[in-house]
């Protein structure tokens, strides 16, 4: 790991001036990282790990790369980094060709799924590690501010094997972030940690990331986690990035059934679309994208309305309560519905019901 350790050059720490306090910013305001049509293939005759994959990232933005275990996220992120060499394919950042520098050359700074913190360093020196072009002084000053920015001051002369899990990652981002790097990436970064540290750590380096005016790539498996970080998604399946957007946009219209039940739960239903509608066995429902013949269709659960009727067609087969709302499943015919309904009155398993669906639903390619 050491020898992967990044030592980019040294930047001057700086706020985005049209950041809010938190960092939330409408629209990425200049290209940082530009990725063009990167391909990997590690065996002859199987299927490239990475194919055709491009995407933009703005400064200061966070982009996280979603999708299940194998589908080349790791790969493409270490090509970014220097650490692997793509076939074919361009990395620029800030309009510099980075695509065959080696790691320390590119000014990308990188935090490890195991922090690969220095266990015989205590945590000032290992933030200090990368401050070696500074004085001294500075290096110590630098290295205690940066501690303090993630509430770990007081910590300084522990060893990392004295500090927790979530302790750990903020070390690792503190030793990051000490270099200002444009960019830092991230390979799943809070699979350390347990559920609840992992829902507080992963807001904070948001925060940090944000504050420090870095942008960054989170590489996660996680939807949950990147629709709770990620400015935008790119969200990748057998090598391919197959729809790239905000959270909100790839939730609302998912391109296909996969990005559909991996971002979310999904009901899969088939129609007859013309125009703007289609016709189901829901009766006529308007479309969220004009379309045209046989279609698949993705509707959320909360989209669907659950009425007690005891001339319902349909049954409740399940039910799970989970306090803000309630999950049930329900058969009717052949199909089995997933619906999410406000904390209302409960409908019992076993009661008749009758589904409405009351949105826009989603044609899928
Ligand atoms: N060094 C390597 N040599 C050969 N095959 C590799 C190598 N690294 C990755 N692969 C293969 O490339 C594909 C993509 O792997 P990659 O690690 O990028 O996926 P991932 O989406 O990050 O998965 P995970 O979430 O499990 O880490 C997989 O089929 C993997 O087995």
């Amino acid at each position: 790991m050491n020898d992967m350790t990044p030592r980019p050059k040294i930047l001057s720490f700086k706020m985005p001036a049209d950041a809010s306090p938190l960092g939330f910013r409408a629209k990425p305001t200049k290209i940082l990282l530009s990725v063009e049509k990167l391909r990997k293939q590690f065996t002859k005759g199987e299927a490239a790990a990475v194919e055709r994959v491009s995407f933009d990232l703005g400064e200061g933005e966070m982009l996280a790369l979603l999708g299940p275990s194998g589908c080349g996220k790791t790969t493409t992120l270490r090509m970014i980094g220097g650490f692997e060499t793509p076939d074919d394919g361009r990395i620029a950042l800030n309009g510099r060709d980075i695509t065959h520098l080696p790691p320390e050359a590119r000014g990308i700074g990188f935090v490890f799924q195991d922090y690969a913190l220095f266990p015989h360093l205590s945590v000032l020196d290992n933030v200090k590690f990368g401050l070696r072009k500074l004085s001294r002084p500075q290096a110590e000053a630098r290295a205690r501010e940066m501690l303090a920015l993630v509430g770990l001051e007081a910590l300084g002369a522990r060893k990392p094997h004295e500090l927790s899990g979530g302790q750990q990652q903020r070390v690792a981002l503190a030793r990051t972030l000490a270099v200002a790097p444009p960019l830092v990436l991230l390979d799943e970064p809070f699979s350390n940690l347990d559920a609840a540290m992992r829902v507080e750590t992963r807001q904070e380096v948001r925060k940090l990331l944000k504050a420090a005016g870095s942008a960054a790539i989170l590489v996660t498996h996680d939807q949950e986690e990147a629709m709770a970080v990620a400015d935008r998604i790119a969200v990748m399946e057998k090598g391919r990035v197959i729809q790239i957007g905000t959270p909100d946009e790839i939730y609302r219209n998912p391109v296909s059934a996969f990005v559909a039940s991996f971002l979310g739960r999904s009901n899969i239903l088939a129609g007859t679309a013309s125009g703007m509608e289609v016709k189901t066995e829901f009766g006529t429902l308007p479309l969220s994208r004009a379309a045209n013949g046989a279609v698949s269709l993705s509707v959320r659960p909360e989209q669907i309305m659950l009425e007690a009727d005891p001339d319902g067609p349909a049954s409740v087969v399940g039910r799970e309560f989970r306090g803000h709302d309630q999950l049930y499943w329900v058969q009717e015919g052949e199909r089995c519905m997933l619906v999410i309904s406000g904390a209302g009155a409960m409908i019992d398993v076993g009661a008749r019901v009758r589904l409405r669906i009351c949105d826009c639903v989603v044609p899928l390619a």
